[in-house]
């Protein structure tokens, strides 16, 4: 029975099977998390897979996992409009001073609320987004929609991205600093890797317009939060509007702080969930991937009784090695599909072992000899649930 660890709330009813056990234990066999960190004591020689609902895998350790055999799942796209709706929330609140209007209203006294809110409307008055021009940093799935929305609301759509996406929407700049100096509004798109760690620092804040505002939905260290500081102390751009609160951001001034509010949509929420569930159990039950960070995508018709699944490190001979040894059991070969994704190789092979007389003993000398493969990371043989 599989041992699934949840980091995060989820609800996990649908894995209360015969198959699958939601435990606390420190060895499972599978984890599911959203934003918060996966701690490296996890990554055991048991653990299978890291699904983390959402798309930012900054919080995993992907190399640890890679070199454990471990696949990491996330759910590109499934969270994308909310975040992309949140944005343009933000994008009008940062040029309309809804709040400080309505609280004004509210507070107003007497039986001429209309003639008093009216004379002192003056106080409140707003900029539009038409016309405009936005910068967006990072154009995939969310930095796409945006985009698209911006566009339409008559905006002229600046991006950056390190490839290039031949969009309609946008005009694709080819530095960063190129769109710092010339959007009004700047939005940070980008996952948190070692190449986008503080990209926005002191220096890109004298790129800006003293009049732009930066919105970040990436993630927090993108920017460095000392110099948005300084940067905003003298002048340098008006606002920061930030998805990921920081100590050293609370009560300053023009500092806007959102509790990590992206994904935060019932939709996007129960998306993101089913797509986990539906990553877990397919590759638990059948090790098929369809989408992984650091697995190739392998998907092959569970046709057969048994199935070997192989993550390896990618060599000439090594598949050679596999069908010896599976020669040597006189297990024949089914079916098979391999892929690569850089250094790394998967494969799925269907097998028969009770139709080969292949005993319990003889299967777990079968894998320790798989396993003792040179570039094997993670040897599984599978049972058809549904044979
Ligand atoms: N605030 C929130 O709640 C949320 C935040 N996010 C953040 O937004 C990021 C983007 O999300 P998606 O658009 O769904 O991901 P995505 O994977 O579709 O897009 C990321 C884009 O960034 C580009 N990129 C990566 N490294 C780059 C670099 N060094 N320089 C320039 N471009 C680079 C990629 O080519 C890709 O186009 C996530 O990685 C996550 O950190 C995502 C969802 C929710
Ligand atoms: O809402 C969440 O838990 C995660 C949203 C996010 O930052 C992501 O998907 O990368």
């Amino acid at each position: 029975m599989y041992q699934i660890k949840a980091i995060d709330e989820f609800n996990l009813s649908a894995f209360n099977d015969k198959t699958f056990q939601v435990s606390d234990t420190n060895t499972p066999d599978a984890i599911i998390v959203r934003s918060s960190n996966v701690s490296d004591q996890l990554i055991t020689p048991r653990l299978l897979l890291v699904a983390r609902a959402g798309i930012g895998t900054n919080t995993i350790n992907i190399e640890a996992c890679t070199q454990n055999g471990t696949a990491v799942f996330n759910t590109p796209g499934a969270n994308a409009n909310a975040v992309k709706e949140l944005i343009l929330q933000a994008l009008f609140t940062s040029v309309r001073p809804l709040q400080t209007a309505i609280a004004h209203t509210a507070a107003l006294t007497g039986d001429d609320l209309q003639t008093q809110a009216e004379a002192t409307r003056y106080q409140f008055i707003g900029g539009e987004l038409y016309g405009k021009t936005i910068g967006i940093v990072g154009l995939g799935t969310i930095g796409q929609q945006l985009a698209d929305s911006c566009y339409h609301l008559g905006m002229q759509v600046v991006g950056y991205n390190r490839s290039s996406k031949g969009l309609q929407a946008v005009q694709q700049l080819a530095t960063i600093d190129d769109v710092l100096a010339v959007a009004d509004f700047v939005v940070l798109l980008l996952p948190l890797t070692e190449s986008t760690r503080g990209i926005i620092a002191a220096k890109q804040f004298q790129l800006m317009k003293k009049k732009a505002v930066l919105l970040n939905f990436g993630r927090g260290a993108l920017v460095d939060d000392q110099a948005v500081i300084e940067a905003l102390n003298q002048g340098q751009f008006k606002q920061y509007i930030t998805d990921f609160p920081a100590e050293a951001l609370q009560d300053q001034g023009h500092v806007v702080m959102l509790p990590h509010l992206g994904g935060n949509t019932v939709e996007a929420l129960s998306k993101s969930a089913n797509l986990t569930v539906k990553n877990m159990r397919d590759f638990l039950e059948t090790g098929v991937i369809r989408a992984s960070v650091n697995f190739p995508t392998a998907d092959l018709s569970f046709s057969s009784p048994n199935r070997l699944t192989v993550f390896f490190k990618s060599r000439a001979s090594l598949w050679n090695d596999v069908s010896s040894i599976l020669n040597r059991y006189h297990v024949p070969i089914l079916e098979m599909i391999s892929n690569t994704k850089g250094d790394y190789g998967y494969m799925l092979v269907n097998i028969n072992l009770v139709a080969n007389n292949v005993t319990t003993d003889q299967k777990n000398q079968l894998i320790n000899e798989l396993k003792a493969v040179t570039g094997t990371l993670r040897v599984r043989i599978l049972d058809n649930l549904n044979a």
